[in-house]
């Protein structure tokens, strides 16, 4: 039997949007597709791999810096042929780009990729229905992203109401409209809008018979092949946006968390990570976010991995010492603190 070839598909959005919630409720409800991710991160930690670790069938991590400027063609596509390897068996391939990627010239990258086994699959773009439209105006990239994006995703619509729902939708179409949109929480997509969820061990024609295109199964208008060019490079996002990162094998103090969680350092938009605390009940694994103000904490087990907690903030104008001594007083200096968990656990999302 002869492969057909395997869709990049390459997700994209601003800082927290749902990129990795997106690529993780792919991950499970891929009807037994094999999925293979690439994933970058703007820091030399690599906090996305670490919250889909486990999930992907494969998966090959870029670190130290954006892919889009830091990494050339050659680097990714020594990343995809090692997601390609026979072993792996891979029928898709989602490219997970940093919060503050460009990505026309990722998805240049893919297009101009010189490997017979790959087809670009499409730019899937996020939009925090919850930023808020001064996000746009302080960041017009975004705009020019939405431009090109192949299928446009408003995640977090349960953050906000019908009107404000419907403001946003009209905006976005007001910069494209063409490419299918869709309204989603916990970047719910359907899979098959993206790659084809048959098996593999299928008879080859039936496969390409479902090779269906995004716009085929999504666009209710017509839809213009576009040009993805390298037109509207300068002014990347990354050129204004700096991260601190911060490790520490000690415990964190609960509540001086949830303090810098909820109230960030001036500049700071995105805090994520992993923590782990030293209070009886709750020596899980914490998973937290900040976006824009907005808080969640996941609770996981640890599994085999190690007790260490890691954490990136991210923003524009930050004074970066300020934010490095404020991590570093999280570290738990043993003072009694008996509710101080409460004020984390009060962020708790149920699994979805
Ligand atoms: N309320 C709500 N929260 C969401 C939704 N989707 C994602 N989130 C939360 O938003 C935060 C950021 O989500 P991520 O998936 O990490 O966002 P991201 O785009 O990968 O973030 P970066 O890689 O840092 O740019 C997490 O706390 C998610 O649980 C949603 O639909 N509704």
């Amino acid at each position: 039997m002869t492969r057909s070839t395997v869709p990049v598909i390459v997700v994209a959005g601003f800082l927290g949007s749902g990129k990795t919630t997106l690529l993780n409720h792919l991950l499970r409800n891929s009807g037994g597709a094999r999925i293979g991710v690439l994933v970058n991160d703007f820091g030399s930690i690599n906090v996305d791999a670490m919250l889909i670790a486990g999930q992907a069938d494969s998966t090959v991590s870029l670190s130290n810096g954006c892919m889009c400027c830091a990494v050339d063609a050659d680097g990714v596509q020594d990343a995809l042929a090692r997601l390609l390897r026979p072993r792996a068996a891979i029928d898709a391939i989602v490219i997970e780009a940093s919060g503050i990627a460009e990505p026309r010239t990722l998805v240049r990258m893919v297009t101009e990729l010189d490997d017979p086994r790959l087809r670009y699959g499409g730019l899937v773009y996020l939009v925090d229905a919850a930023s808020g439209s001064s996000l746009r105006t302080r960041h017009p990239e975004i705009d020019r992203h939405v431009e090109i994006a192949d299928l446009m995703v408003v995640n977090k619509s349960d953050l906000v109401g019908d009107d404000e729902l419907t403001r946003i939708r009209a905006d976005i179409r007001a910069v494209n409209d063409t490419a299918p949109l869709v309204v989603t929480t916990e970047g719910g997509i359907d899979p098959t809008a993206l790659f084809d969820v048959l098996p593999r061990d299928v008879e080859d024609d039936r496969v390409r018979s479902r090779q269906l295109t995004l716009d085929e199964l999504l666009d209710e208008c017509a839809h213009e092949p576009r040009a993805h060019d390298d037109a509207g490079r300068h002014g990347h996002l990354h050129d204004a946006f700096t991260s601190v990162e911060f490790t520490s094998e000690a415990p964190l103090q609960p509540r001086r968390l949830a303090e810098f969680l909820e109230r960030p350092p001036a500049g700071c938009y995105r805090i994520k990570g992993v923590v782990s605390f030293d209070v009886p009940g709750h020596r899980q694994r914490f998973v937290v976010h900040a976006v824009g103000g907005f808080v969640r904490v996941q609770r996981e087990t640890w599994g085999g991995r190690p007790r260490v907690s890691t954490l990136v903030a991210i923003g524009t104008d930050m004074d970066a010492d300020l934010v490095d001594r404020r991590l570093q007083a999280l570290v738990d200096d043993g003072q009694p603190d008996p509710n101080g968990i409460l004020s984390v656990t009060r962020h708790l999302v149920t699994a979805h």
